[in-house]
C-alpha cells in the first residue's frame, strides 16, 4: 500500500513538494506577487509536463495545512496559488478556508481531472487530453488556459471554450519547448479569433521560480 493511502480525507495534512514566494507568471494574474504552494501527486501524465518531479506523492512530506497557512501569511502579497502536481487530488476545503480566514486570496491551477473542492477567488482550468476534466468543473473556471503543443490543440481549445461560462477568460499558452515553433501559429489564431488571448510563462523568461 502506498503512503498516499494514509493521507487523511479532511485535508488537514497535504503532501507538500515546495512553497515559494514569487510573481504569478501565467494567465490572468500574471505579474502579481503570490505565495505558491505546490502539492505532490499527479496521474494525468502530460509528456511535456515541466514539473514531473511532482508526480509521485509519496516523495513529498505530509505537511499540516495549518503550517502551510502560517508560512503563507508571512508575506506582503496576499494571494496564494495552489498548484502541483494535481492539487484537486486532495480535499482543499480546510486549507482554503484557513487561508481565507486570514484574508488571503486563493487561486488554483488545475487540470480539472478530479472534482472541485476548496473556496476559490480564481480558478485556472488547464484541461489535458491525457486525462480529460470532470464535466462539472468547467462552469466554475474563471480562466481556461490551453497548452498548445501542436496544431490539434486549437480544436481542443474550442471544445473546452464551449463548456466554460460566458465570463471565463480564454488563454492559449505555448508549451515551453515548442514555443518558438507554435507562437507564430498562436499569434495568427488570436488575430483571427480575438476571444482568445496569449499567455506566456513569463517567469521562465524572467528566470524566477
Ligand atoms: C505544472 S501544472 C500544475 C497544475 C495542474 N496539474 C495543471 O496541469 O493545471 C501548472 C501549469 O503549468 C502548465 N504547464 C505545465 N507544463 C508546461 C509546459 N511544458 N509548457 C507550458 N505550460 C505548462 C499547466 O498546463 C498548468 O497550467
Ligand atoms: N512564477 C510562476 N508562475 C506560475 N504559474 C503557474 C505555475 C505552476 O507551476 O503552476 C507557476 C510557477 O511555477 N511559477
Ligand atoms: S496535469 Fe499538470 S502536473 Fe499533471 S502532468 Fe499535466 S501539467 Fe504536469
Ligand atoms: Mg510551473
Amino acid at each position: 500500500m502506498s503512503l498516499k493511502n494514509f493521507i487523511p480525507e479532511d485535508g488537514t495534512l497535504l503532501p507538500l513538494m515546495e512553497e515559494f514566494y514569487t510573481i504569478q507568471g501565467e494567465g490572468f494574474n500574471t505579474g502579481k506577487a503570490a505565495y505558491f504552494i505546490r502539492l505532490g501527486g499527479c496521474d494525468v501524465g502530460c509528456h511535456w509536463c515541466d514539473v514531473k518531479e511532482s508526480w509521485d506523492a509519496d516523495l513529498h512530506p505530509l505537511t499540516p495545512s495549518d503550517d502551510i497557512v502560517k508560512n503563507a501569511i508571512q508575506y506582503p502579497g496576499k494571494a496564494v496559488v495552489i498548484t502541483g502536481g494535481e492539487p484537486l487530488l486532495y480535499n482543499l476545503d480546510y486549507l482554503t478556508k484557513k487561508l481565507k480566514e486570514n484574508n488571503i486570496l486563493t487561486f488554483i491551477e488545475t487540470s480539472g481531472a478530479y472534482p472541485l473542492s476548496g473556496h476559490w477567488d480564481w480558478i485556472c482550468l488547464s484541461p489535458k487530453k491525457f486525462k480529460a476534466p470532470t464535466p462539472s468543473i468547467a462552469q466554475f473556471a474563471n480562466e481556461l488556459k490551453i497548452i498548445v503543443f501542436n496544431k490539434s490543440d486549437f480544436a481542443w481549445a474550442e471544445e473546452h471554450a464551449l463548456l466554460v461560462g460566458q465570463n471565463c477568460k480564454l488563454y492559449l499558452q505555448p508549451e515551453w519547448s515548442k514555443a518558438n515553433e507554435m507562437l507564430p501559429l498562436i499569434i495568427d489564431y488570436v488575430k483571427n479569433n480575438p476571444k482568445w488571448e496569449i499567455s506566456l510563462q513569463t517567469h521562465k523568461y524572467l528566470n524566477i521560480p
